[in-house]
């Protein structure tokens, strides 16, 4: 790491980063909290083989902020924040691992709020409920709303329709050609979405299983590798994996009007790839703002859990993009940048209102 982890917590604006450690469970965590201007931190917890101790704080720093930019533009009343556990999924996970880590979440009395993410799981978080209650995404035998992939796939879907909205004159996604990288939880939500409104659906995944089981399931889904994704004519990519697929060489390739998806931290770099996209005329929906709808439905176990209401919030999603691609048009500013806006201005409009009498 060329700059020191202070440097970085400077630059993004975090608050707090906390390190766990316990060689008897072989737990190393890293818990980042970015902002509590509008409440508790509330993020999931990604399980992850990281290439290096760095790669792992980074992913952390980046991936709180981005929480901190969700809760704010979803009309949320709770701060961003996110941990990261170091290990291989399929050989780390024990009883003794996630009790341990509930500790440590307990330890910061309510100032983060953990829920599920990639690799983690409704079951991984009832452990961590035996140890702390500040846990969202618990089984929803255990009085939780389980996982929160459906709905974040809602809200994909809803964002995507928008999106198709402006680039297509119509929302109807019947007849359109849409990639989805990656059919996990949501992925996999979004397909059957996708093959209800009769759109032509391409899957590629690196999990062969996953690939199996999703075309199966959805018929007429056409599966490739993803080698040369992007030199494929398509009308829309969905981004359902990782982050940073949208970088200068796929931009370069691309030849879709649309980029709607569920991943987190999709623009490698949001200052360059933002506008690289504007200058390509590529719609790009913001990830904080196309993916909130696992968030919204996790916050709602915090106040009284009423799935008819969670969807109704998650469809807003809808409304709010094409409120920001409005703004990035009018202003000039690239999609990113234009959703940034608005939830740095309720980020300071709440603060003003805390600081008050
Ligand atoms: N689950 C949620 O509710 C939620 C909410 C907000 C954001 N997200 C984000 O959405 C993305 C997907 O989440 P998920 O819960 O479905 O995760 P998941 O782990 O269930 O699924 C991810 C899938 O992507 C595949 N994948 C990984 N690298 C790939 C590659 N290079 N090419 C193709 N496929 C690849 C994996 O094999 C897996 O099937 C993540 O970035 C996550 O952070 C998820």
């Amino acid at each position: 790491m060329q700059q020191s982890v202070f440097d970085h917590m400077q630059q993004m604006g975090h608050e707090q980063l906390v390190f766990c450690h316990d060689p008897h469970s072989g737990l190393n965590a890293i818990i980042a909290i970015h902002d509590t201007t509008l409440g508790p931190a509330l993020g999931g917890t990604r399980l992850w083989n990281y290439a290096s101790h760095e790669d792992a704080i980074i992913d952390a720093l980046r991936l709180s902020r981005g929480m901190t930019y969700k809760a704010a533009i979803s009309d949320l009343n709770l701060g961003g924040g996110k941990a990261v556990i170091i290990g291989d999924a399929a050989t780390i996970k024990s009883e003794a691992l996630w009790r341990r880590y509930g500790k440590f979440v307990n330890s910061l009395n309510g100032k983060y709020i953990t829920a599920e993410d990639v690799n983690t799981s409704a079951r991984d978080m009832e452990y961590i409920s035996l140890e702390t209650d500040f846990v969202t995404g618990v089984p929803e035998y255990m009085g939780g709303s389980g996982d929160p992939s459906p709905f974040t796939a809602y809200g994909v879907f809803m964002g995507m329709k928008a999106a198709a909205k402006k680039a297509f004159g119509t929302d109807d996604l019947s007849g359109k050609k849409v990639t989805v990288q990656g059919v996990g939880h949501v992925g996999q939500y979004l397909v059957g979405h996708l093959i209800e409104e009769g759109a032509k659906v391409t899957i590629t995944d690196i999990n062969a299983a996953r690939v199996k089981e999703t075309a199966e399931k959805f018929h007429g889904v056409e599966v490739i590798d993803g080698k040369d994704l992007f030199d494929r004519e398509m009308d829309i990519y969905a981004p359902c994996a990782l982050g940073a697929t949208v970088n200068t060489q796929a931009i370069n390739s691309m030849k879709c009007p649309v980029i709607a998806g569920a991943a987190n931290n999709q623009l490698a770099d949001e200052n360059i790839h933002g506008p690289m996209l504007i200058e390509k005329g590529i719609i790009y929906v913001p990830d904080f703002l196309i993916n909130a709808g696992g968030l919204i439905n996790v916050a709602a176990e915090l106040d009284g859990y009423n799935r008819e209401r969670v969807m109704g919030n998650v469809e807003k999603i809808y409304g709010r993009t094409s409120e920001i691609l409005a703004l990035s048009d009018k202003e000039k500013l690239h999609t990113q940048a234009a959703a940034m806006r608005i939830a740095e201005k309720r980020l300071r409009d709440i603060a003003n209102v805390k600081a008050r009498l």
